[in-house]
């Protein structure tokens, strides 16, 4: 089955008003591509990347969500709110917040509930630590983390979904995985997805995430299994972003 290719930027917690002008305005001068590109700005900024992508083909993700839908959680963001501002995607369970933010596979799993319920995508982020891969536990972590999201959601939630594999220890270290590191989770990850659904597994999306660069992006985008990337770093300079763009065709 042929999937679409997905460039997606996580900006993470970097930008301003300024700077964003300038990185939008680079990735619009962009040829098209037969890839989706979506950003994932800070919510400050979602409405101001709403409005600058406007009648382009760049699609809009939020890096987080309350599993609440509305009420008294100050300091929160809903799903709903999200929709409002023509935000298409929304990345849950990214390492960071998992670690940092102590967000476990359920809260996790009522995030994406949440979001499907609004119409929008989960991009749901998985992946092992680097003790994890060292102890061979690299497909447990990975299938713990999506049958958590399955026993809430159910398999076919997740032809609505997109999958992100970034191994920890490749966010943020330079230390990519290999083309073919990266290839043989992706095809892992796919059969444990076929066991409950193989049409749905032939349907997800699956993107690599961690240090992705675009000298490292063709041979990535080359694997049978790669349908995309989830860019970090990289993704806040237009010319690099564009690089990676162009290598997924
Ligand atoms: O969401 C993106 C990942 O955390 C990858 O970040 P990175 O490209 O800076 O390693």
């Amino acid at each position: 089955m042929i999937r679409q290719k997905i460039v997606a930027g996580n900006w993470k917690m970097n930008g301003s008003r300024e700077s964003i002008v300038s990185l939008i305005g680079g990735l619009l001068k962009m040829d098209g591509s037969s890839s989706e590109v979506v950003v994932a700005p800070s919510f400050p900024y979602l409405s101001q990347v709403n409005d600058l992508i406007d009648g382009s083909s760049v699609m809009l993700a939020a890096q987080n969500v309350s599993h609440e839908l509305k009420g008294a959680y100050t300091g929160e963001v809903s799903a709903s709110m999200l929709g409002d501002f023509g935000v298409k995607y929304v990345l849950l369970g990214h390492s960071e917040r998992r670690s940092l933010y102590s967000e476990t596979d359920d809260i996790v799993a009522s995030k994406v509930k949440a979001v499907l319920g609004f119409g929008l995508v989960p991009m749901l982020c998985i992946g092992e630590t680097l003790a994890e891969r060292e102890y061979g536990k690299t497909l447990d972590v990975c299938e713990r983390q999506i049958q958590a999201v399955i026993d809430v959601v159910g398999i076919a939630a997740f032809e609505q979904m997109t999958i992100a594999y970034e191994p920890v220890w490749a966010i943020g270290t330079g230390l990519s995985a290999s083309a073919e590191q990266a290839q043989e989770v992706h095809r892992s990850i796919r059969a444990f997805l076929a066991k409950s659904s193989e049409s749905v597994s032939q349907k997800v999306q699956i993107l690599y995430g961690g240090s992705v660069k675009a000298s490292t992006s063709s041979a990535l985008f080359k694997m049978p299994d790669v349908d995309g990337a989830l860019v970090g770093g990289a993704s806040l300079d237009a010319k690099e972003f564009i690089a990676i763009v162009k290598a997924a065709g």
